[in-house]
């Protein structure tokens, strides 16, 4: 029997007259990898602004690993284990790769401000030890050798992946990434679909929305679909490809 991480009962999120999620509900598993689709529109990064505590849901619950997380704000939801990516990528451009990871870090640290003025042993200590953190990660998504190069200067595909480090230095029990694979080359996404398979498999819940049905296809473990704020299937992916309300809103013959 699956244990249930992640639990969403009947979320609605309006904008005015716009009902943008209407009665979602969706439960994610521990350690399965999750996909979101559905056409442009459908409601993703609203579920995802919602579950990250950016957007305040109008109804529903939210329960992540036994805590209750409606309306919480952003900071309790990352404390409690939540960390995301974004659809337009947002890191610290001036910053080397390592400083940007670095700062995920910080969220996990006790380092107080006076500390950090002072710069006393301890201080320095736990710096030393995020620092060491930071180079795990780098090394862990396969971007170490440009640790010291500036996240504005690093392609695009090393960018994906350096947002991918900062997000797991919150170790974060769920990941949830907003179109990782957003504008890469096929053999760059291959190897994203391999590093979300090693972030899984080391026990770490993933969450995915993702425009690349064929990638969602052979990579998720379920998936949902939205559309129009509705969820309007949601299982294995063999199923939900064969799904007729599913293929008349999304996947069509083109997809198939
Ligand atoms: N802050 C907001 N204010 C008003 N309307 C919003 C806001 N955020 C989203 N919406 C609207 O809610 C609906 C769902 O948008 P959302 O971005 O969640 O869709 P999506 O499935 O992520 O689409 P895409 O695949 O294009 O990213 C859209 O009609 C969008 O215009």
């Amino acid at each position: 029997m699956s244990e249930v991480l992640l639990k969403i009962e009947g979320i609605n999120k309006r904008f005015g007259g716009l009902h943008a999620l209407s009665n979602v509900s969706l439960h994610i598993n521990k350690g399965e990898i999750y996909g979101l689709i559905g056409p442009n529109g459908a409601g993703k990064t609203t579920m995802f602004n919602v579950l990250t505590g950016l957007y305040t849901p109008d109804e529903g619950s939210f329960t992540f690993d036994g805590n209750d997380l409606f309306r919480a704000p952003p900071h309790v939801v990352v404390k409690t284990g939540i960390a995301r990516t974004f659809q337009n990528i947002r890191l610290f451009h001036e910053m080397t790769a390592l400083e940007n990871v670095m700062v995920g870090r910080h969220i996990r640290s006790s380092a107080n401000a006076l500390g950090a003025v002072l710069r006393n042993k301890s201080t320095r200590d736990e710096e030393a030890a995020i620092e060491a953190k930071a180079w795990e990660l780098l090394r862990y998504v396969g971007i170490d050798d440009v640790a010291y190069e500036r996240a504005k200067n690093l392609s695009y595909g090393h960018q994906r992946r350096l947002e991918i480090a900062r997000a797991l230095a919150t170790e974060p029990k769920l990941l949830a990434l907003d179109e990782p694979a957003a504008g890469m080359n096929p053999s760059e996404t291959e190897s994203l679909k391999a590093l979300m398979e090693k972030i899984r498999d080391g026990g770490v819940t993933v969450l995915l929305i993702e425009h690349d049905v064929k990638l969602m296809m052979g990579l998720c473990d379920r998936i949902a679909v939205l559309d129009y704020g509705k969820k309007i299937a949601e299982g294995v992916p063999e199923v939900v490809r064969k799904d007729p309300k599913v293929i008349e809103a999304y996947l069509g013959v083109a997809h198939e």
